[in-house]
């Protein structure tokens, strides 16, 4: 059985600034994402999370080779897209990594620097590369956001679960699955089953995205406007989620089951700038084009509309 996260939902999990708000109450996100030869998934995230009201956005580049094709490093791009984005380490209340890195490329210092985080005290967004990372459960490791799409929620299957994911379960559905067919009640048994075994919040992206907590609860958000499937729309999600969690890290500390809330209202407000920027707000199929940038500059308008 699964609830549906409404707009209404959301507009109650969006953290308004108050007069006694400063940029570090406001929540500080830290991001470790991007790389070598995907810079712009650092400059989409940190561009998705200003947007969303972090107070401060911190960005920590990984140890990495040099750029190809003459492009410029991830720290670079984002400096350059957001100079009022700071740099190097200090005091974060949430983090995101893995946007726009791959995991055959991480160096070992790269992966024992990600592991600290991932048993640290503030919470992780996990995403893309660094999915492959996450620990099992134990008392010292901090909570957990994972945000796979289908192909990644396929591999974390197989290496938590050491088995393949079962047909009936594809994560990946045809598409009266997501919409509700007979596939859709597997495909929520599945998340709910890995977010179980992981003992880890689990958002898994699609037309229909499904969060699924440790504890059982599982929420579902859309259908989302179908302009949303470009590239790089994802990495604009991973970043709103980031600063939507950075600005209540101490809710999250000492209740992980509010990460299932929190990861559906990332969802709506990502649909909600999508069709914004598509110019269909019902999403009825009409609209244009857009691209993730797209995205991630109509987060205001699209938060504006929903509180
Ligand atoms: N601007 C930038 O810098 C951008 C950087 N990006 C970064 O690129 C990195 C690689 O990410 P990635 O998702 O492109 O590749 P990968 O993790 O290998 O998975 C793809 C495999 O999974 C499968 N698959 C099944 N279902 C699927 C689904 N719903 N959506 C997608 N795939 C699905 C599919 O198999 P198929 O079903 O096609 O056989 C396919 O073989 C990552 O770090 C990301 O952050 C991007 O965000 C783009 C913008
Ligand atoms: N058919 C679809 N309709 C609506 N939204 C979609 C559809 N397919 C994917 N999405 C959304 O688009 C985003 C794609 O994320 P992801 O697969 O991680 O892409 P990338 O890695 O290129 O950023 C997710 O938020 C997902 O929910």
């Amino acid at each position: 059985m699964t609830e549906h996260w409404t707009r209404e939902h959301a507009a109650e999990r969006l953290r308004r600034p108050g007069a006694h708000d400063d940029k570090y109450r406001r929540g500080v996100l830290g991001l470790r994402t991007g790389s070598a030869r995907y810079p712009g998934a650092a400059v989409l995230g940190a561009s998705a999370a200003w947007r969303t009201g972090a107070g401060m956005v911190r960005y920590l580049p990984g140890h990495d080779e040099d750029p190809p094709y003459g492009l410029p490093a991830p720290a670079a791009a984002v400096l350059a897209a957001h100079p009022e984005t700071v740099f190097g380490p200090g005091r974060c209340d949430a983090w995101v990594i893995g946007s726009g890195t791959d995991p055959a490329a991480r160096s070992a210092l790269e992966q024992s620097e990600l592991l600290e985080l991932l048993h640290g005290s503030a919470p992780v967004v996990v995403d893309a590369g660094a999915l492959d990372l996450v620990p099992r459960p134990s008392a010292d490791r901090a909570p957990l956001i994972l945000t796979p799409h289908a192909g990644e929620f396929e591999r974390l299957w197989e290496r938590t679960m050491r088995a393949p994911l079962p047909r009936e379960w594809v994560a990946r559905p045809p598409a009266d699955a997501e919409a509700g067919g007979n596939g859709a009640a597997a495909r929520q048994e599945a998340a709910r089953r890995l977010a179980e075994r992981l003992d880890a919040t689990l958002l898994l992206k699609g037309s229909l995205t499904l969060i699924a907590s440790p504890g059982g609860r599982v929420l579902s958000c859309g259908p989302a406007t179908p302009w949303l499937a470009s590239a790089g729309t994802g990495d604009v999600l991973a970043g709103i989620l980031g600063a939507l969690v950075a600005a209540r890290s101490a809710e999250v500390r000492d209740d992980r089951e509010s990460l299932g809330p929190l990861g559906a209202t990332a969802a709506v407000l990502h649909d909600a700038a999508a069709r914004t920027a598509s110019g269909d707000p019902a999403a009825t199929a009409a609209g244009r084009p857009i691209t993730a940038g797209d995205v991630a500059q109509a987060i205001p308008a699209a938060w504006r509309a929903l509180v």
